[in-house]
């Protein structure tokens, strides 16, 4: 969050860690203000903080501190930096999380103790350091680590790291976009979005797990050992599961198998999930994670710019089995998800377009502007290769993310177990599933979800709900991305059987999601059978 009203980042961390130095380099590497709360307090008393405290006492500074950050938090589009003990009141805390809730970046700037304590006794003027001020410095990191832990959404470390470089690593902390996810009946989580978020990881699986399942596939190797790394020096004891890749991972078997190796390896309710992979990757991990001793923390580490934009946030995790797609699953939330866009790095272009397809849903839906973006970029989106890519289509792709998952947030935060507005982001789903089934699941997902909207948009024309220039506008938009708009099927009885046990059917009543127009949905009951064999016909190859 940059907005003209309210800071960028916020910077917290102990007496010493550097946060008005690394702050103000920070700022100024991003041409933005900087504000350090400490001296815009001594502004507004009129004196040194150590003669304040001396004459007022701590709780009548803690109070001023608290109106001056209220203000800040509300006006200055900067980098803010807060005062060691700032964070540890109450109020401080509610601002933070209010801001954190709208976007905002709490980052826990994280120093080597030794380095931190000596900038802090060299610094003096630090009235909390009276006496002995390491002894002091210490007894406050023990009660102020684990609250910062809990107020930041960012943790930094610049263990080693001179000033410069670490404001380099803010910034790049500072560019990565965070989606906050708030629902009834599930714990708060946040969707991290860009280069580098793996790094959060530690933070968000938190200090209780002792043992960590790494569930991934081998196309995702190089990923995946990038987070075991992370996981092992970060001190868990980790399993490392690889699973059958794409839908073949999505069974009943393969889910046995991990829930007897989480048998073997000891697994408690206290320990964790991590998923690595595509959509597949989550949807298991996520099922494991929902039913393994009825529940156990998970974080997803997207890799595939479908699982990014849709199947690792949300909390729908699942598995196919005989009887169809998705069928058998939970709704079960994870801990963080970390859309660490640098793994796109090795995304292979047919599995880059099928996300395309759920971007362009999220458009339909709710954001035009999705649409905009998607039409405007096309032919480098429609090229993407790996390897090469990335690097310019980075700022794209991570507008792209951030909105499709803002959509998704928006409709999960409302109906988190389905019942109605969530349905919405089924658009295109009804047919999509339908196909993946009768195509023995060879089809991509999101390449599904392109055929099944253009038949969306032609049963909405037809039962007079959108024009003909929306259908086409479906279709061009759709094809200018290389998805599929078309597919041939002979037996309309067998799709309309699938239809029907979809999960929005209620009873022998097929139930649809269409659009009466860009970013207005609706749920269409039961209609006329005629427009939904005609407009099967229409989406024929
Ligand atoms: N839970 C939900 O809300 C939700 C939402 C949408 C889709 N889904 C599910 O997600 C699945 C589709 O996800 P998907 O499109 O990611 O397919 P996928 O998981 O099958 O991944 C596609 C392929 O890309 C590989 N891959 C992934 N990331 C890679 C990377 N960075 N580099 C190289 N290869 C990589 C995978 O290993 C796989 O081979 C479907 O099963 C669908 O039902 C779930
Ligand atoms: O999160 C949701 O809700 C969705 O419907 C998102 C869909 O894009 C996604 O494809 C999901 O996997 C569909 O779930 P299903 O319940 O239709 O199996």
């Amino acid at each position: 969050m940059c907005s003209s009203a309210a800071p960028c980042a916020v910077i917290i961390g102990m007496m010493g860690a550097g946060k008005t130095r690394v702050g103000r380099e920070v700022a100024h590497l991003m041409d933005i203000p900087f504000v350090d709360a400490d001296i815009a307090i001594e502004h507004q008393i009129g004196m040194t903080i150590p003669e304040f405290f001396e004459q007022f006492g701590e709780p009548e500074f803690r109070r001023i501190e608290a109106d001056v950050i209220e203000h800040t938090l509300a006006t200055h589009p900067g980098v803010f930096s807060l005062g060691g003990g700032a964070p540890m009141t109450e109020r401080v805390q509610q601002l933070l999380e209010t801001y954190k809730a709208q976007g905002g970046k709490v980052l826990y700037l994280m120093a080597a103790p030794e380095e931190a304590m000596e900038r802090a006794r060299r610094g003096g003027g630090r009235p909390m350091l009276n006496g002995d001020a390491d002894a002091r410095w210490m007894a406050l990191y023990e009660q102020r680590d684990p609250v910062f832990r809990q107020v930041a959404n960012v943790l930094v470390s610049t263990h080693g790291l001179t000033p410069t470089i670490a404001a380099k690593k803010v910034q790049h902390m500072i560019d990565q976009r965070i989606v906050h996810v708030s629902s009834a009946g599930a714990q708060p989580y946040d969707v991290c979005i860009g280069d580098g978020v793996l790094t959060s990881l530690e933070h968000m699986l938190g200090k209780q797990p002792v043992r960590v399942a790494l569930i991934h596939t081998q196309p995702v190797q190089r990923h995946s050992d990038r987070v075991r790394t992370l996981l092992r020096k970060a001190g868990y004891q980790v399993s490392d599961i690889t699973i059958p890749d794409a839908e073949a991972g999505k069974t009943v078997q393969v889910a046995d198998g991990v829930w007897r190796r989480l048998g073997d390896d000891g697994f408690t309710r206290s320990d964790a999930i991590v998923g690595v992979g595509g959509g597949a990757a989550t949807d298991v991990a996520g099922f494991i994670a929902a039913t393994w001793m009825r529940g156990i923390r998970y974080v997803n580490c997207p890799t595939s710019l479908l699982a990014m934009v849709d199947a690792s946030t949300g909390g729908k995790t699942g598995i196919n089995t005989a009887a169809g797609k998705n069928l058998v699953g939970s709704f079960y939330m994870p801990s963080g998800v970390l859309a660490d866009t640098s793994t796109l790095i090795s995304l292979p272009n047919d599995i880059f377009i099928e996300g395309l397809g759920e971007v362009a849903k999220s458009g339909f839906i709710m954001d035009a502007e999705i649409l905009h973006i998607l039409q405007n970029h096309a032919d480098q989106l429609r090229q993407w290769q790996p390897e090469t890519s990335l690097e310019e289509l980075q700022p794209v792709v991570c507008e792209l993310i951030e909105r499709t998952v803002r959509v998704k947030v928006h409709h999960v935060n409302a109906d988190f177990t389905e019942q109605g507005l969530r349905e919405f982001l089924n658009y295109g789903h009804t047919l999509a599933h339908a196909i993946e089934a009768l195509e023995h699941f060879s089809w991509r997902h999101g390449n599904a979800v392109a055929v099944g909207m253009v038949y969306a948009a032609e049963l909405a024309h037809l039962l007079g709900m959108i024009d003909q220039d929306l259908v086409d506008m479906h279709r061009s938009l759709l094809t200018s991305l290389g998805l599929p708009i078309s597919w041939k099927h002979d037996n309309f009885d067998d799709v309309l059987a699938l239809m029907h046990k979809d999960k929005k059917a209620r009873g022998n009543m097929l139930r649809f999601v269409l659009i009466d127009g860009i970013g207005s949905v609706q749920h269409v009951e039961n209609p006329p059978a005629d427009a939904v064999a005609e407009a099967f016909k229409k989406i024929q190859a």
